[in-house]
C-alpha cells in the first residue's frame, strides 16, 4: 500500500469514527429526557464542537471528497449509506451484475408512526439502493419517476435488507424495481417500490455537473 493510499484510509477510519459517534448523539438527543438545564448545557457544548469542526476546514458546494466513487455511488456523506453522515443508518451495500442488496437497522432517529420508520426515510433508502442498481448498467443516471406501495410498516431496532434490481434498459431509461424486507424474512415485503432513472445527455451533465464529468 502506498503513502497516498494508506492516508486515504486513515482519513476513511477517521470519518467513520466521527459519523459513529455522532450518530450515537444523534440517537441519545432524539431519545433523551434530560431535564432542560442539561439540554441546554449540551446544546452549548454541540455548538462548541460545531464551531471547531468549521474552523478546522470544510469543503464548498460541489466539491467531491475524496473518499468518494461516483461511478459506483459511494458517497461518503451520503445520508442513505455515509458511514460519515450523522443520521444515515448507514446502509451497507454489496453491488452484483445488475442489481443491489443493502443490510441495515433503523433507529429514533428515524421513527414516524411509533416503533416503525418513517415512510420518507425508507423512500430515501430505496431510492439510494435504486440509483446504485441504475449504475451497474454503466451509464450515470438521475431518478425522474418513483413510486411505492408501503404493504406493512418497517420496524426499528430490526436487521432489513433492502434490494433494488434493473428490469428494463431502453436508451436513456432505466427502469428500476425495490424492495425493503426483514433480513430474517425475505419473503415478506414491507416497502415496494418502481422507479425510472434516465441518463441526462453530456450536455446536461456538463450544466448540472461542471467539471465533474470525468467523475460520473
Ligand atoms: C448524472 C447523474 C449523476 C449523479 C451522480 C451521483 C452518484 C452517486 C449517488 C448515488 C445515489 C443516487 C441517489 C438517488 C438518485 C437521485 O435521487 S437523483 C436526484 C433526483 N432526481 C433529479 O433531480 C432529476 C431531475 N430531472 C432532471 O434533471 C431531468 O429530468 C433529466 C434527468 C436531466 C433528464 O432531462 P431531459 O433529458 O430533459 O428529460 P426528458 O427528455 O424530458 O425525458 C427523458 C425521458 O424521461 C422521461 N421522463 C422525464 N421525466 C419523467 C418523469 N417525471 N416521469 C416519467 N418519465 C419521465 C421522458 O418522458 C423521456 O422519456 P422518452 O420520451 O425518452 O421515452
Amino acid at each position: 500500500m502506498n503513502t497516498d493510499a494508506s492516508e486515504l484510509n486513515r482519513r476513511r477510519e477517521a470519518v467513520a469514527a466521527l459519523g459513529s459517534g455522532l450518530r450515537r448523539l444523534t440517537e441519545s438527543a432524539v431519545r433523551s429526557t434530560a431535564d432542560p438545564e442539561t439540554l441546554r448545557r449540551l446544546a452549548d457544548e454541540a455548538e462548541k464542537l460545531a464551531a471547531d469542526l468549521e474552523a478546522a476546514g470544510r469543503r464548498p458546494l460541489g466539491a467531491i471528497p475524496e473518499l468518494d466513487d461516483l461511478r459506483i455511488g459511494q458517497r461518503t456523506f451520503s445520508p442513505v449509506t455515509g458511514a460519515g453522515h450523522p443520521s444515515a443508518p448507514p446502509v451497507i451495500v454489496e453491488r452484483n451484475e445488475n442489481c443491489v442488496r443493502g443490510r441495515f437497522t433503523l433507529g429514533f432517529a428515524h421513527e414516524g408512526p411509533p416503533r416503525f420508520s418513517h415512510g420518507g426515510v425508507s423512500a430515501m433508502i430505496l431510492d439510494e439502493l435504486m440509483g446504485w442498481a441504475a449504475r451497474t448498467t454503466g451509464s450515470p443516471s438521475m431518478t425522474v419517476d418513483l413510486a411505492f406501495s408501503y404493504r406493512g410498516p418497517v420496524p426499528l431496532g430490526v436487521p432489513l435488507m433492502a434490494e433494488a434490481e434493473v428490469t428494463e434498459q431502453d436508451g436513456r431509461s432505466i427502469r428500476v424495481e425495490g424492495r425493503i424486507t426483514p433480513e430474517s424474512r425475505p419473503e415478506a415485503v414491507l416497502v415496494e417500490a418502481s422507479g425510472r432513472f434516465v441518463t441526462p445527455e453530456p450536455e446536461q451533465i456538463s450544466a448540472l455537473f461542471p467539471g465533474l464529468e470525468h467523475l460520473l
